[in-house]
């Protein structure tokens, strides 16, 4: 292996030939492969099984030519039933994937590697039961390999670990006042700071003795074996961008004032499933540029499917949340509390509200489809796919069963 310094420019192969956005990204994954080991150290135990050169290092196959055994195509939407049945239904596309065998490979393998940071220590089958590799099989169908599923799996475990246990559930130990802080050292977890000396000895010691931390960098480490530095990037600030969010909705809880409905979707839509739907290309193998991941059509079309689908989740978890002694922002009892009306009838608005944002979101796919990149057609393909699993998911999972 070459010894390039990675300040010295000139030792980089130039990005030359072809030009274009997928030449430009290949080749610049080219250029910059010799620097890669020097700064990324994955973790032993974050849950990889495979063998062979990180994915990254290798030219990802385009998703333009050669064998393609997964459509372009959008999906069929549907009026699909949810809960007990008696509530309007809820706009959505179909399910692509069931596949129990895969989920439940996903989920044993998302198991060990939680018993082994130590998140949800004595809530081991509570934490198996509720089917986070479940999840993460049906919410990435363009994935057959249980190793990339599982990428899905844990950082969603991840994420939903440092919701339990800093920000939602008091038995657990989430305090509104410590909830910043806490953030602050999660973005230290997922995104080490440059050494400073005896400092650095002490941040290391935190994240070890936090089992939250463990699962968060341990996850980033799996995702990285398997990202470009762009994706790898790009979780990291959009974790932090959500936490934005979080620090909004403690304070509400710790003042005891809950924010008008307006003020609460501000938040929710940067604290939403659009955060999980990152993860599809990187899951399916392929990199969305960032030039395209950052265009505002696309932007606003992936934020349409987030915030549809973490409805969904408030439309599920109302009683969970109303139950905790510092209840929970959810949009259900905001919409109750605000108009004086019954939880059925807010419910009934923010199905009404879901089904708005999934209409729009097909709204900015039909205008995107324009656009010549094959990519971007599977990423939005994905994004259908995720709203359909997250669907699929909140249905069956014990998590919000009373
Ligand atoms: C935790 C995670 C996967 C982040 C993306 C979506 C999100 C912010 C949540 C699902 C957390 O929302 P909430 O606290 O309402 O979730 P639960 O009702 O506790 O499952």
């Amino acid at each position: 292996m070459p010894n390039f310094s990675p300040f010295d420019t000139s030792a980089a192969p130039v990005p030359a030939g072809p030009t274009g956005l997928g030449a430009y990204t290949l080749s610049l994954r080219a250029a910059l492969q010799p620097y890669r080991p020097r700064f990324e150290g994955f973790e032993d135990g974050d849950g990889h099984e495979g063998s062979g050169p990180p994915a990254w290092s290798v030219t990802l196959p385009s998703v333009s030519g050669g064998e393609r055994r997964h459509s372009l195509a959008p999906l069929a939407y549907r009026e699909r039933e949810w809960g007990d049945g008696t509530y309007p239904p809820l706009y959505c596309p179909e399910t692509v994937r069931v596949d129990d065998d895969l989920g439940e490979e996903v989920n044993r393998r998302l198991v060990a590697w939680a018993e082994r940071t130590g998140i949800h220590e004595g809530r081991m089958e509570e934490f198996a039961a509720t089917g986070f590799g479940r999840l993460a099989m049906l919410a990435h169908p363009d994935s057959d390999d249980p190793d990339m599923v599982l990428i899905a799996a844990q950082m969603n475990a991840a994420w939903w670990a440092a919701d339990d246990y800093y920000a939602d559930e008091t038995e657990l130990g989430a305090a509104p006042t410590e909830l910043p802080p806490r953030l602050a050292l999660v973005t230290s977890a997922m995104d080490p700071p440059p050494d400073a000396g005896e400092y650095t000895v002490q941040l290391e010691e935190a994240v070890r003795g936090d089992p939250v931390l463990v699962a968060l960098r341990s996850a980033t480490s799996h995702v990285a074996r398997h990202s470009s530095p762009g994706q790898v990037m790009r979780i990291r600030n959009i974790t932090s961008q959500m936490y934005v969010s979080w620090a909004a909705y403690a304070a509400w809880r710790y003042l005891e004032t809950p924010p008008p409905v307006w003020r609460y979707l501000a938040a929710r839509q940067h604290d939403s499933f659009y955060t999980s739907m990152t993860l599809i290309d990187i899951v399916g193998g392929y990199e969305l540029p960032a030039d395209l991941f950052g265009e505002q059509r696309f932007h606003t079309a992936l934020m349409q499917a987030g915030t549809a689908s973490v409805l969904v989740n408030d439309l599920h978890s109302v009683a969970k949340e109303a139950a905790d002694e510092l209840p929970d922002s959810n949009v259900i009892l905001l919409i109750a509390a605000e108009e004086g009306c019954s939880i059925r009838e807010a419910t009934e608005r923010a199905v009404h509200l879901h089904n708005h944002f999934v209409r729009g979101f097909e709204r900015s796919r039909r205008e995107l489809s324009a656009l010549p990149f094959p990519e971007l057609k599977r990423f939005l393909r994905g994004a259908q796919g995720w709203m359909a699993g997250c669907l699929e998911w909140h249905g069956s999972t014990s998590r919000y069963q009373s």
